[in-house]
């Protein structure tokens, strides 16, 4: 019978390499999660200085270069393109929600930040 579930009868081999492989999925995952971080601190400050100077939340022409680019990097690297293109659109459509927020701040004249 199979099962989803850790049997106790696994080869210690296979232990071995199964969790030396989490422990770089884990290394990864922190680095994307650090990544992402430093990607908005720098698209929070975009979100502001758009909102200062009364610029659109979203650029469509500027999306569409980020998205050619990605997808040749990702092609190159091995990465399906179409998957590459659905996380930068995720991630563009979270910070566009950002920049719609602190617009609308600034309209309602709530103290401004730093950036
Ligand atoms: O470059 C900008 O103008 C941004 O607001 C940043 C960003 C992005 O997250 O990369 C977000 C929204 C725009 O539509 C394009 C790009």
């Amino acid at each position: 019978m199979t099962s989803n579930t850790f049997p106790g009868e696994v080869d210690p081999a296979v232990r071995e390499e199964l969790a030396r492989l989490r422990d770089s999925i884990d290394n990864i995952d922190a680095a994307v999660v650090h990544m992402l971080a430093e990607r908005f601190k720098c698209t929070q400050q975009v979100g502001h200085l758009k909102a200062r100077h009364q610029l659109p939340p979203a650029d469509p022409a500027r999306e569409g270069r980020q998205i050619a680019r990605l997808r040749t990097l990702a092609e190159n690297a091995k990465l399906d393109p179409a998957f590459a293109e659905k996380f930068l659109n995720f991630i563009i459509a979270e910070v566009i929600r950002h920049h719609e927020s602190i617009a609308e701040d600034t309209v309602n004249g709530a103290a401004p930040t730093a950036n």
